[in-house]
């Protein structure tokens, strides 16, 4: 099988495998948020409507109350005119033409039944009946000035108001029929209540006197006090009444509102289903520290000690677990992204392994893999500074990996970063050796310190001639421009002695150690140097 050929076949070309499909999955969470998006619209519409309603119900009671005021106000006046008007015949004789002057006042001042005189609280004379002898009741009376009653003897179904004047002993009564107060109250809509109350009794919208407190008006109130008068009028909608008032002129618009709701709710629903596409996946996952660094052992093939690391990125993706880079690792490239993946990634390293430096061989070795963007980004150079400059001088040796997933145009940009890279220290190598074209350009382009031979070449160790006289080809080559070389993928001791044999440098493979976390990846490593165990 041809190596290109071998090479796919071990590992998936990560563009037939979409990262939607690494995407979390939150059921609950997406049916929430539609439902929430579903409510917020009639919610806010709701509220809105209940405002205006609330507005409209309080503009419409000060408005009521005040036109009751009005009105109630210029009736009394006129039972005030009245009672003036036959004050000096009060503890006078109650005869026929003291009587018709009382008529006369009937007669000519609106809304006043009937006019009445008094003496010593006794009422003597009406306009009605003439001489009469009945005890007028003082104290019912508000401010000794107006009393509202049910109805009285002549008419006990129909309510009255009488207005009180007096001097002395002697006073006028004039007597307002309910009817004309009832009026005054129908101002009130069917969905507030309007009362006029005097002292403990009020009258409704409906001219019906009560002896009782007012009854709560807890929405939209409004209450104003006649300044002439001991009475006030109260106005207000029991509870409930903006409810109605929504329900019959604003349910049509309410309907609309629920119904763009329940769309918007589905819209959401259909969206959060969605795929996002793989950038913003990518930028979430970055954004939320999800992307770790593992490291595999490089071992030196001489004395099997673990003479560095190569740094690989994990993405710990909740509800799925940790996510294989070949499966984002080409779409972080296509999308630039590997950029801040890497610059996080070595961040992430160099804080976990600088409290470790001093347990570490000298110049111990932590590579990173880099793709053609960062070739072109002057950032880089930056980076590997910050990543060196946080290590005590010598302890590290930071190497670069060059693979040939995207090709690395050489211009003078890069030959001027690889330049610039190499006089801090930084050493680079070409990743997955011999089965790519572009390898052997780099090799003759950029300052290359290694070759890491790919791991098909390891595999067939022992398989075949045509293998082993490659793998020769490959040493000598590398001996030759007095390159290091680092063998991946070693899985077995046969191995290990045929690459020890040909004198590789550096092993790297399962059979040394596994990629894995930089914690554990220190533990095994003081576990090894104190056992002194090295395969
Ligand atoms: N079968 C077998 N496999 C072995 C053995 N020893 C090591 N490996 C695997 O071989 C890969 C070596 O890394 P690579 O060639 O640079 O290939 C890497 C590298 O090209 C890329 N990659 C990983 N991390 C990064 C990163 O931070 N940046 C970039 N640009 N690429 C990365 O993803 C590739 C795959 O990485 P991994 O899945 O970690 O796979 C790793 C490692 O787990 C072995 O004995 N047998």
């Amino acid at each position: 099988m041809p190596f290109r050929l071998a090479k796919l076949l071990r590992r998936p070309d990560a563009a037939d495998l979409p990262l939607a499909t690494l995407q979390p999955k939150h059921p609950g969470k997406r049916l929430l948020v539609s439902l929430l998006v579903a409510m917020a619209l009639p919610a806010i519409g709701v509220a809105v409507a209940s405002l205006q309603a609330r507005w409209q119900l309080q503009q419409r009671a000060d408005k009521v109350v005040a036109q009751s005021i009005g009105l109630l106000d210029q009736m009394l006046g006129n039972a005030d005119t009245s009672n003036n008007a036959v004050m000096q015949l009060a503890g006078g004789p109650c005869n026929d033409d003291t009587r018709q002057l009382l008529q006369r006042q009937v007669a000519t001042v609106p809304f006043v039944r009937s006019v009445n005189l008094v003496e010593h609280d006794r009422l003597y004379c009406t306009s009605l009946l003439g001489s009469t002898d009945q005890a007028i009741g003082l104290e019912a009376y508000v401010d000794g000035r107006l009393r509202l009653r049910p109805g009285n003897a002549t008419t006990p179904e129909v309510p009255i108001l009488v207005v009180r004047q007096a001097r002395d002993q002697r006073g006028a009564l004039s007597v307002i029929d309910g009817r004309y107060l009832h009026r005054a109250l129908q101002f009130a809509s069917d969905y507030s209540e309007l009362y006029l109350v005097v002292g403990p009794l009020y009258m409704d919208k409906f001219g019906q006197v009560h002896k009782a407190p007012v009854p709560p008006l807890p929405q939209a109130r409004s209450s104003i006090a006649s300044a002439h008068f001991p009475y006030t009028v109260v106005a207000g909608s029991p509870e409930g009444s903006i409810v109605r008032y929504l329900m019959d002129y604003d349910l049509a618009l309410l309907v609309l509102i629920g119904s763009l709701g329940l769309l918007s709710g589905v819209i959401c629903y259909r969206l959060l289903g969605r795929p996002a596409s793989p950038r913003t996946q990518l930028q979430g996952a970055l954004n939320a520290k999800q992307f770790e660094p593992f490291v595999q052992p490089i071992v030196n093939a001489t004395d099997g000690r673990w003479s560095g690391v190569e740094v690989l990125m994990r993405w710990r993706l909740p509800g799925e677990g940790l996510i294989r880079p070949d499966l984002f690792i080409p779409m972080a490239e296509q999308t630039g992204l590997i950029l801040p993946m890497t610059r996080d990634l070595m961040r992430q390293v160099a804080e976990a392994l600088v409290p470790h430096a001093t347990e570490l061989p000298p110049h111990f070795h932590v590579g990173f893999n880099i793709s053609a963007a960062h070739c072109n980004d002057p950032r880089l150079l930056d980076d590997c500074r910050d990543f060196l400059a946080r290590f005590p001088p010598g302890s590290i040796e930071l190497w670069l990996e060059l693979t040939e997933r995207q090709l690395i145009e050489p211009t003078e940009q890069t030959d001027l970063l690889f330049m610039q890279l190499d006089s801090i220290g930084v050493k680079v190598a070409i990743d997955d050796f011999g089965i790519g074209h572009a390898s052997l350009n780099y090799l003759q382009r950029f300052k290359v310190d290694a070759l890491k031979i790919d791991q098909s070449f390891i595999k067939r160790i022992g398989a075949d001639t045509l293998s082993a006289h490659l793998l020769d080809t490959l040493v000598e080559l590398a001996t030759k421009l007095e390159i290091d070389l680092i063998a991946e993928g070693v899985e077995t001791a046969a191995q290990r002695d045929y690459l020890r044999a040909l004198h590789v440098r550096y092993l790297q493979g399962y059979f040394f150690g596994r990629p894995m976390p930089i914690g554990e990846f220190i533990h095994a490593h003081r576990h090894k140097r104190d056992t002194a165990d090295h395969p």
